[in-house]
């Protein structure tokens, strides 16, 4: 896999004339780091995923993928760059867990063409990055939640992407798979981009952090300079501390309601 350099010109949508839900959007991101999206329920964070994920077309500006239009490239092209993990999930539920790993790579093959070893080895790989081996063959409607997500990782890792867009990544799973996804998602040498509802957990994932507001940009940069109090209050409505913890001295933010 490869990292691709995303850039968001002056990016917005509606889906209408008389409707912005997302004002225009700029920023850039270099090939192979992290950026997080956060805000509030309604700040318009899937809108956004669903523009770099091209699912949706931006009504002004352009998402560039290495200086490429992604509205320039056909949809198979697009595929074979940007991977999606999204909330919602597939209804096939009657195909097996690696059915469900090997749709991703249904981009790369030609026309008809069958799986080549390459393609099985791709699969095999993704499968077991995300200790799924043991229920390759289970249909994927008798999974739990969190074994879902697992899946739908994996899924994107055999797509092979450029670019891996992911709308809350930790939903579903418990601590132990949360921090594993998020260190395998850090350890994978491609361009991310991901929306995440924990705050800390943006600040110690992320290399760029950008914060929506009611659909506009509030702030956008490194963790550090952007998940600051005054931002928290600004686009959450609440009070936000920053504490230092013992013994790590790492930041950790506290919120409450009031002072
Ligand atoms: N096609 C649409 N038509 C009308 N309104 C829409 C459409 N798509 C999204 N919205 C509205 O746009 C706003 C932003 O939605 P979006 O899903 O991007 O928010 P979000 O930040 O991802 O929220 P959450 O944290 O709750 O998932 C919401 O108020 C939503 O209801």
């Amino acid at each position: 896999m490869c990292a691709a350099r995303l850039d968001i010109e002056e990016a917005s949508w509606g889906p209408s004339r008389a409707l912005t839900l997302l004002h225009p959007v700029s920023l850039a991101l270099a090939p192979g780091a992290c950026l997080g999206v956060v805000g509030a329920n309604g700040a318009g964070k899937s809108t956004l995923l669903r523009l770099i994920y091209r699912y949706l077309k931006p009504r002004t500006g352009r998402i560039l993928l290495d200086g490429e239009d992604l509205w320039r490239m056909s949809a198979r092209q697009a595929a074979r760059k940007v991977a999606a993990v999204l909330q919602e999930q597939p209804t096939d539920f009657s195909l097996s867990v690696r059915e469900i790993v090997a749709l991703g790579r249904r981009p790369h093959l030609s026309g008809l063409a069958a799986p080549s070893g390459r393609d099985q080895e791709i699969v095999s790989r993704a499968l077991s990055d995300m200790q799924l081996h043991g229920l390759a063959a289970r249909r994927f409607g008798t999974l739990s939640g969190g074994e879902r997500q697992r899946v739908m990782v994996a899924r994107a890792l055999a797509q092979e992407p450029q670019l891996l867009v992911l709308d809350e990544p930790t939903n579903h799973l418990d601590i132990r798979h949360q921090l594993e996804i998020l260190e395998l998602v850090r350890n994978l040498s491609v361009t991310i981009v991901t929306s995440l509802h924990d705050l800390n957990m943006a600040a110690s994932l992320c290399d760029q952090v950008l914060i929506l507001s009611s659909g506009r940009a509030l702030a956008y940069g490194p963790p550090a300079e952007v998940i600051t109090p005054h931002h928290v209050q600004a686009a959450f409505g609440v009070v936000c501390h920053r504490e230092q913890l013992h013994p790590s001295g790492r930041p950790h933010l506290t919120f409450s309601l009031s002072n």
